[in-house]
């Protein structure tokens, strides 16, 4: 029995910075940035979207695409790393969200959970939830991957943020992608990128110029929440290229395979916490299959290796260098990319297989594989992802850094037929921090 995606919803912030306007206004080459890193807009949250109006949006979307019966839905999984609350999971606003659309108790016997491991946490959800159509083909299933890739004013992340949610309808006989049971595993407990919880005097938070969200209040002590990780770039870059290079050859091991493995995939779909990441990092795996000797410098700047990124790499990177990073949706939103690509372009990929690359700091990386199933256009032709990157409104700098540093009460766009955050509870000792949501 096959498994995997039947159908594809997302939703992104809807407005952006140029990546030029961020370099000149921190006085960084803008070729580095767009030539270097492969990046174009920045996409950026307005006032009322959260991680979990996106990944309600997303769901809500997928459901109305897809006009399925909400109390059908057995499950819904949250991938993660932007929790707004260290108990109450993201699936949990979700299905409450639902519920006030369709109605009180029609996703009561739905099984919500959040998963959490850095950018790799929705592929785990997809995993498990992939194991649960295996054993319950009749059931319908959502995995939802939803971040908001916030790093610090004037830190390297800058410039790769980003923010959205990708729901993945997970079924059995999907008309989209069915998934290989083998998974490629490589696992090391580093800290390459961390979002360490921290209690702070109230002096420091008051003096701070990153306007933390506040949860909670002991004592003298403020707990606070930061929601821009504690990273060593060039340090996950090397975690990165070690996770994925074992798991890779993990996976060639434990399926048998003697040629290279790669040259089964038709698209390669790695996690891009930037746009480039993938055509940057791959070019080691390329070296080892191929046994080239060169620098690995010169090697990813030959025709050959530019040849192949272009062919396998470069449909996923796409939006990636429209939007930037989403964290847990980032390897999804490729995969989608590619999808809009050849759906675009009317190429036949029916039957072709795709090799997903997955990586998450702390550190894990996954590899496995896929095969595009006999309706994928039928399904692919109902997602609007270029229009909607087509549509995004630019915003200016001192826009960015007031949304940045949350100073604005006021959203920048209106919202429309969207769930939006309401107002977060301040006062009542027993509901302080309880998030409010409404759809506007
Ligand atoms: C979160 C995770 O998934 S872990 C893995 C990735 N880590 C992260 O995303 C953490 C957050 N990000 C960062 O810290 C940084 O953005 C990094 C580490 C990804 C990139 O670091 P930077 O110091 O900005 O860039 P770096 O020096 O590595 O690369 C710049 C590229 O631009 C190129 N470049 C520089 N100037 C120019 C120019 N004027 N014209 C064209 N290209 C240029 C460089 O040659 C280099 O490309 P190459 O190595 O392919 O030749």
């Amino acid at each position: 029995m096959k498994v995997g995606i039947d159908s594809i919803a997302f939703d992104i912030p809807k407005l952006h910075l140029p990546i030029k306007v961020l370099a000149e206004n921190r006085n960084i080459e803008p070729e580095k940035l767009i030539k270097g890193l492969g990046l174009h807009k920045m996409s950026f949250p307005d006032v009322h979207q959260d991680v979990v109006t996106f990944a309600a949006n997303a769901v809500y979307k997928l459901i109305q695409q897809e006009n399925i019966n909400p109390s059908e839905i057995a499950r819904i999984y949250v991938g993660t790393e932007s929790s707004v609350d260290s108990s109450k999971p993201i699936a949990s606003y979700v299905s409450a969200l639902l519920e006030q659309q369709f109605g009180e108790g029609t996703l009561r016997y739905c099984d919500t959970l959040d998963m959490t491991f850095a950018c790799i946490g929705a592929v785990d959800a997809l995993h498990t939830t992939l194991d649960f159509i295996r054993l319950n083909p009749t059931k319908k299933a959502i995995v939802v991957a939803t971040d908001n890739a916030k790093y610090d004013l004037n830190s390297t992340g800058e410039y790769t943020q980003g923010a959205g949610a990708i729901a993945l309808l997970i079924t059995a006989n999907p008309k989209i992608l069915s998934f290989s049971q083998e998974v490629g595993l490589s696992s090391q407990g580093v800290f390459d990128f961390f979002k360490p919880r921290r209690y702070v005097s109230k002096n420091e938070i008051l003096n701070t110029t990153d306007n933390p969200e506040w949860f909670g209040i002991l004592e003298n002590e403020i707990a606070f929440y930061k929601e821009q990780p504690v990273f060593d770039g060039q340090y996950s870059n090397q975690c990165y290229i070690n996770r994925i290079t074992e798991a890779y050859f993990h996976y060639k091991e434990i399926t048998n395979q003697s040629g290279t493995l790669f040259n089964n995939w038709e698209n390669i779909l790695m996690h891009l916490p930037y746009c480039f990441q993938a055509r940057r990092t791959f070019v080691e795996i390329y070296a080892k299959e191929n046994n080239l000797t060169d620098d690995i410098k010169t090697i990813s700047k030959s025709e050959d290796y530019l040849e192949f990124v272009n062919k396998t790499i470069f449909p996923s990177e796409i939006a990636s260098g429209q939007i930037g990073n989403m964290y847990t949706g980032s390897i999804f939103l490729g995969m989608l990319s590619t999808l809009c690509y050849h759906f675009q372009n009317e190429t036949e990929i029916q039957d072709k297989k795709f090799g997903f690359i997955a990586y998450g700091s702390g550190s894990k990386s996954k590899v496995f594989e896929a095969q595009v199933e006999a309706n994928w256009k039928s399904a692919i032709k109902k997602v609007p992802l270029f229009e909607t990157l087509d549509n995004s409104t630019e915003i200016d700098f001192g826009t960015y850094i007031s949304l940045h540093k949350k100073e604005r009460n006021h959203s920048v766009l209106q919202p429309k037929n969207e769930f939006v955050l309401d107002f977060i509870e301040k006062e009542n000792p027993v509901l302080v921090g309880a998030r409010y949501y409404k759809f506007a």
